[in-house]
C-alpha cells in the first residue's frame, strides 16, 4: 500500500521535472540503483520464509520416544486438554496456547513436539530462534507473522482443527541477557511472538498451539511465562539407565544384533548420553560391524562405538613409541587407583588416541550418582592425579597430557569445599578470599597426591605389567585388567 503510494508519488515528481525541461535520466538511474541495492540487501531476507513445513509427523508418536515418562505424561495431560477444547470452552476456560520444553540438547524435544502434533491430529510448522535474527529492523517480526500465517493456512487447507508451531532455540529471541547492540530487533521479534500468541483465540476456527524448546530456561524473558502464553513447562531430562535401555531398544529394533549383545550393559556404560548420542551410538556400532563384513552387530561393536561417540574420531597423527609408552603409563596409573578405591570400576583402558584425549580409561559408574560423598569425591581426585604420579614414578617427570586431569582435580576439590565438606566447614562461595580458597584446594590435592604416590609405589610391578600389555594390545578391558591384578597378587 505504502509502496504503491510512493511509486505513484515518484512518477508524478519525475513527470513534473520532465515538463519543466530538466534531464531526468540521472535521477532514474539513481533510483534504479537504489532499488537494486535494496533488493539485494533486504528483500531477499524479508521474503525468505523461515517456516519448515514437515508433513510426515504422523510417523512420530509417543511410543517412538524412549524413557522420559514424566515429561511424556505432563505433555499428554496438556494435550488432552487441547483435544477436549470444546468442553473447556463451554466452561469458559481459556485455551492452552504455549508449552515450553526445557532440556539439554538431543534429549528429544523436537521428537516430543512432533509426537504432540500427531496426538492432537494437527499440522506442524517449525522454525529455529536464530532464523529470526537479521540485521534489518522488522524482518524478525515479519517472519514471526509469516510463520503463524503459514500454520493457519496449512491447517485450513488440510481441514484440521489444530496447528502446531514449533520454535526451537527460543532463547535466541526471548533471552533477557546476552543481547547485543541490536537488541531492539530481538525485542520486536519477541513482541510479535507475544502478539501472535495473544491473538490465537481470535482466530476461532483454528486452534494454534506454540511449542517452544530451549536448553537455557535461565535466560528466558519472564514475559513469556505469563498466563496465557507458555503456561506449561515440561522438563526433558537426560535419560537415566532405564530410559537409556528403552532408547537403545528403539534404535536397534530394525538392526541385526548378534546373540552376545547386552543392551542392559550398554545402557549402564552410557551414563550422561542423550537420546541423540544413543541413536548415534547404534548407528556407529552398525558401521563397525559392516567394516568387519559381519552380518550382525556384536557387543564389541557397541563398545567400540561408545568410545567413538565419547571421544570423536580417531586422531590421524600417530604418537611415537615414547609417547605411547608415556600414555600407557599415565592411563594405567588412573586405572590402578580407580580400581583401588572402587573395585570393578574400570571397564576399558586404551592408548588409542581419539579426539582430544591421548588415551583414556572408562569407569563404569555403579549406578547413576546424584549425591556425592566426600570420600567419593576424594577418591575421584586421587584417580585424576594418578596419571601424572605414575609418569613421575616411572619416567621421572610428568607431561602436559595431565593438565586436564589437574583441572578436573581442582573442580572436584572445589565441590568438596563449596558443599561444606572441607576443613573450612560451611563457606560462603562469594565471600571466601581467593588465597584462602587456593590454600585449601592445594591442601586437598597434596593430601590425595601423597596417598596416590603410596599406592603407585606399592603396585609398581603390576603397573609395569599393564603398561606392557597396553603397548602390545593398545587396549585392555576391565576383566582382563583385573586378571592381571590378581595374577600379580598371587605371584
Ligand atoms: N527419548 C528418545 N527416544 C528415542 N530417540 C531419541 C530420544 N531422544 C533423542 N532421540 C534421538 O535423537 C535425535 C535428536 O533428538 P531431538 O532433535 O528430538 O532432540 P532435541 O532435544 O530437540 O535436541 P536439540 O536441543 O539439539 O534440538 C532424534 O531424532 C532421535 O533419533
Ligand atoms: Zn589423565
Amino acid at each position: 500500500m505504502l509502496l504503491e503510494f510512493g511509486i505513484g508519488l515518484g512518477i508524478a515528481f519525475l513527470a513534473f521535472l520532465l515538463i519543466n525541461g530538466i534531464n531526468v535520466l540521472p535521477i532514474i538511474i539513481m533510483i534504479g540503483f537504489a532499488y537494486m541495492l535494496f533488493n539485494i540487501l533486504d528483500r531477499g531476507n524479508l521474503m525468505k520464509n523461515p517456516a519448515r513445513i514437515i508433513s510426515n509427523t504422523q510417523d512420530i508418536t509417543f511410543d517412538k520416544i524412549g524413557g522420559q515418562e514424566v515429561a511424556k505424561n505432563e505433555l499428554l495431560e496438556a494435550l488432552d486438554f487441547i483435544k477436549n477444547f470444546d468442553e473447556a470452552k463451554k466452561m469458559g476456560i481459556r485455551p492452552l496456547r504455549g508449552i515450553m520444553l526445557v532440556g539439554a540438547p538431543g534429549t528429544g524435544k523436537t521428537l516430543m513436539a512432533k509426537a504432540a502434533t500427531s496426538y492432537i491430529d494437527s499440522i506442524f510448522v517449525s522454525a529455529s530462534g536464530s532464523e529470526f535474527i537479521e540485521m534489518y529492523a522488522g524482518v524478525g517480526a515479519q517472519r514471526v507473522r509469516q510463520l503463524f500465517e503459514v500454520a493457519r493456512n496449512m491447517a485450513k487447507k488440510a481441514s484440521k482443527k489444530h496447528g502446531v508451531v514449533f520454535i526451537d532455540e527460543i532463547e535466541v529471541i526471548a533471552g533477557t541477557r546476552g543481547r547485543n547492540a541490536s537488541h531492539l530487533e530481538y525485542d520486536q521479534t519477541l513482541n510479535q511472538l507475544l502478539v501472535e500468541m495473544d491473538g490465537i483465540s481470535s482466530h476461532d476456527d483454528i486452534n494454534l498451539l506454540v511449542i517452544a524448546a530451549t536448553n537455557r530456561p535461565d535466560i528466558i524473558d519472564p514475559a513469556l511465562m505469563r498466563p496465557g502464553r507458555f503456561d506449561r513447562i515440561v522438563k526433558v531430562d537426560l535419560p537415566d539407565k532405564d530410559g537409556r535401555l528403552e532408547i537403545l531398544k528403539l534404535h536397534t529394533k530394525d538392526k541385526p544384533l548378534d546373540i552376545d549383545v547386552d543392551l542392559e550393559q550398554i545402557a549402564k556404560e552410557t551414563f550422561g548420553f542423550s537420546g541423540a548420542h544413543l541413536e548415534n551410538l547404534c548407528n556407529e556400532a552398525a558401521i563397525f560391524a559392516m567394516r568387519e563384513q559381519n552380518k550382525k552387530i556384536s557387543q564389541k561393536n557397541f563398545i567400540e562405538a561408545i568410545d567413538k561417540v565419547i571421544m570423536g574420531e580417531k586422531l590421524n597423527r600417530k604418537p611415537t613409541e615414547d609417547e605411547r609408552k608415556r600414555i600407557a603409563i599415565h592411563e594405567s596409573g588412573h586405572a590402578l587407583v580407580s580400581e583401588h578405591f572402587n573395585p570393578n570400576s574400570v571397564s576399558t583402558i586404551t592408548i588409542t588416541s581419539r579426539g582430544q584425549a591421548l588415551g583414556y580409561i572408562r569407569q563404569t559408574p555403579e549406578d547413576d550418582i546424584y549425591l556425592y560423598t566426600k570420600q567419593y569425591l576424594e577418591s575421584q581426585i586421587a584417580v585424576a592425579l594418578a596419571g601424572a604420579v605414575a609418569e613421575e614414578k616411572l619416567l621421572g617427570d610428568s607431561s602436559t597430557g595431565a593438565s586436564n586431569d589437574f583441572e578436573q582435580a581442582v573442580d572436584l576439590a572445589k565441590k568438596i569445599i563449596f558443599s561444606g565438606m572441607s576443613e573450612l566447614s560451611v563457606v560462603d562461595k562469594d565471600s571466601l578470599p581467593s588465597e584462602k580458597l587456593h590454600k585449601v584446594i592445594s591442601n586437598i590435592l597434596l593430601q590425595q597426591k601423597s596417598i596416590v604416590e603410596n599406592i603407585i609405589e606399592e603396585k609398581q610391578d603390576v603397573l609395569k605389567l599393564i603398561v606392557d600389555y597396553l603397548m602390545e594390545n593398545e587396549k585392555i578391558d576391565g576383566n582382563n585388567f583385573r586378571k592381571l591384578l590378581l595374577k600379580s597378587q598371587v605371584a
